[in-house]
């Protein structure tokens, strides 16, 4: 998170740190006892290999109570993602047990209903994603609040020029942003998770280059199928 500020420990008890050999890659949030919603980008480079699933935490270092490091069953990346585009870009992660839910670890509600979020809604993003453009990584999270702006601005010639489909959404950039290590996160407007951080142009903080996040309500439905197919 660039320009953001450290979060109130254990306010955001959804979030997630998605952990290769004990490394932060990507955010996620619980979304079901035993399911992560993250990104798919996130597996880029990975070659296969499963993450782990960090909940409960607020420093990715420091012993904490409720601070707890999952295995994960399963990997689904939604069969339309992929590595050349932005679209689809979603990961479920069925955790090897259901999650120990308490005052650290709760599950976020997403928007089920496909309507826009209207453009100057102040969201929230959080993660432990870089917070200098040199690229320094954050013991402990962050959050930042952003106006979401209108698809129509987004998709300007000079922004991301017609890529921004409906099933996507953009806060500002200037100076404030997501970045490299906070994909998979919740963008979290009044409470409700709408969308899901998305690497997009791989750039942060220029405000010629919004923020992208995946809208979650238009996959609600493959969310559940894959949710309930799974159900053990
Ligand atoms: C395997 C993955 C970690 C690879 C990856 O995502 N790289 C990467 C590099 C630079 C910026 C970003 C990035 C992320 C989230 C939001 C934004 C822009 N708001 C940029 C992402």
């Amino acid at each position: 998170i660039l320009g953001g500020y450290e979060a109130r420990p254990h306010l955001r008890p959804y979030m997630a740190s998605l952990q290769l050999d004990g490394q932060h890659v990507c955010g996620g949030f619980l979304i079901a006892e035993q399911w992560v919603l993250s990104a798919a980008h996130c597996t880029e480079g990975t070659n296969g290999k499963l993450f782990q699933v960090l909940l409960g935490a607020h420093s990715l270092t420091e012993p904490e109570p409720h601070k707890r490091l999952y295995r994960v069953r399963a990997q689904i990346a939604h069969p339309g993602s992929n590595i050349h585009n932005n679209r689809d870009d979603l990961l479920l992660l069925q955790l090897e047990e259901k999650a120990e839910l308490n005052a650290h670890v709760k599950v976020l509600p997403f928007q089920r209903e496909d309507r826009d979020v209207e453009a100057d809604t102040l969201c929230e993003a959080a993660g432990w994603g870089t917070v200098t453009h040199s690229g320094r990584r954050p013991d402990k999270l962050q959050q930042v609040e952003r106006p979401v702006i209108s698809r129509e601005l987004c998709n300007h010639r000079t922004r991301h020029d017609q890529t921004i489909t409906e099933k996507m959404m953009c806060t500002d950039s200037r100076k404030k942003d997501t970045c490299k290590g906070d994909s998979g996160g919740p963008l979290v407007c009044n409470g409700v998770a709408e969308g899901v951080v998305t690497a997009g142009s791989r750039v942060c903080g220029n405000y010629k280059k919004p923020a992208i996040y995946t809208r979650i309500a238009p996959y609600a439905a493959w969310i559940d199928g894959v949710m309930a197919s799974a159900a053990g």
